[in-house]
């Protein structure tokens, strides 16, 4: 095995390992009734965090640093506390300790609380829906398979569901352009339309075949992280909105089976631009 393969293997080995921990965490908090009340907010008054977001992001810095001292990290609550969002060419952590907050604070659950990292140029990555208790770590294995065609078919008809999915935007402009895209969009041939309530889930339910489309403008290079290289080996196709290529960075995604259906989409999609995550302004 090479020196990098062996340092894949163990990140990957330690990712489970931590997200399996974060799990029990993830879970012990749900059995708690007075969490609900842990609740602060961010950005805004709808954008949240419990206690639990940041305990787990805790966790899981404290044990990769024991195991790879010299890694770096992107922490959805670090970012949040001031810490800077920076991808260099070191081994990066990037971490959404609950993806779906806004489902576990009153308790919809079902599946969509979840912890995700990655290791940024390892690809090293894990989307662990914690609720469910399935982990997405392996295109050739478990839910990928379950007699689903993956990602990657060449399927290009609107046969299942497709997830679109919209965080909450106080600016009127950008409301009127999701709007207007999804008016578009339900005017193509599909059965349904759902949302998991979390970016990396949804990003996985492409991945395993469950629908064949996700685009959402707003995530966070932590929603996303993980779950594109999910989508990607498992055969799917990562697109910008604008239908360039695909920035982590600019807060804007499609996830689709194949680059039929997201060409199809794209066409449809009123553009917006969120300040990006690094804060990089030069023309993007
Ligand atoms: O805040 P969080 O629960 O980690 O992540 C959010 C979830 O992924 C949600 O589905 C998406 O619509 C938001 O854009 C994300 O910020
Ligand atoms: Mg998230
Ligand atoms: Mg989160």
């Amino acid at each position: 095995m090479s020196e990098s393969r062996d340092l894949w293997q163990d990140s990957m080995d330690h990712a489970v390992a931590v997200a399996r921990k974060s799990g029990e965490m993830i879970r012990a908090a749900v059995q708690n009734q007075d969490r609900s009340s842990l609740v602060q907010t961010k950005s805004s008054a709808v954008d949240l965090v419990t206690e639990t977001d940041q305990k787990v992001e805790q966790l899981i810095i404290q044990s990769v640093k024991s195991k790879f001292p010299t890694h770096k990290f992107i922490g959805e609550e670090s970012v949040s506390s001031g810490e800077p969002c920076v991808l260099t060419s070191d081994p990066t952590w990037i971490i959404d300790p609950i993806d779906g907050t806004t489902n576990f604070v009153p308790r919809v659950l079902g599946g969509v609380v979840l912890n995700s990292d990655t290791c940024h140029r390892l690809n090293a990555r894990v989307v662990y829906s914690a609720i469910e208790d399935k982990m997405y770590t392996d295109a050739e294995r478990g839910p990928f398979v379950t007699g689903r065609p993956p990602a990657g078919s060449s399927q290009t008809m609107f046969t299942k569901r497709w997830w679109p999915q919209s965080s909450a935007q106080q600016d009127p402009d950008v409301v009127d352009k999701i709007f207007s895209s999804l008016r578009n969009v339900l005017t193509l041939l599909c059965t349904g339309i759902r949302g998991a309530g979390s970016a990396a889930l949804n990003m996985c339910a492409v991945a395993s075949g469950s629908v064949e489309l996700y685009y959402e403008t707003g995530i966070h290079v932590w929603d996303v992280a993980a779950a594109s290289v999910v989508v990607s080996e498992a055969g799917g196709v990562l697109l910008d909105t604008t239908g360039g290529a695909v920035d982590l960075m600019s807060r804007r995604i499609v996830a689709a089976n194949n680059k039929t259906i997201a060409t199809r989409i794209i066409q449809q999609l009123q553009v917006y631009s969120p300040e990006r995550d690094d804060g990089v302004t030069d023309g993007k």
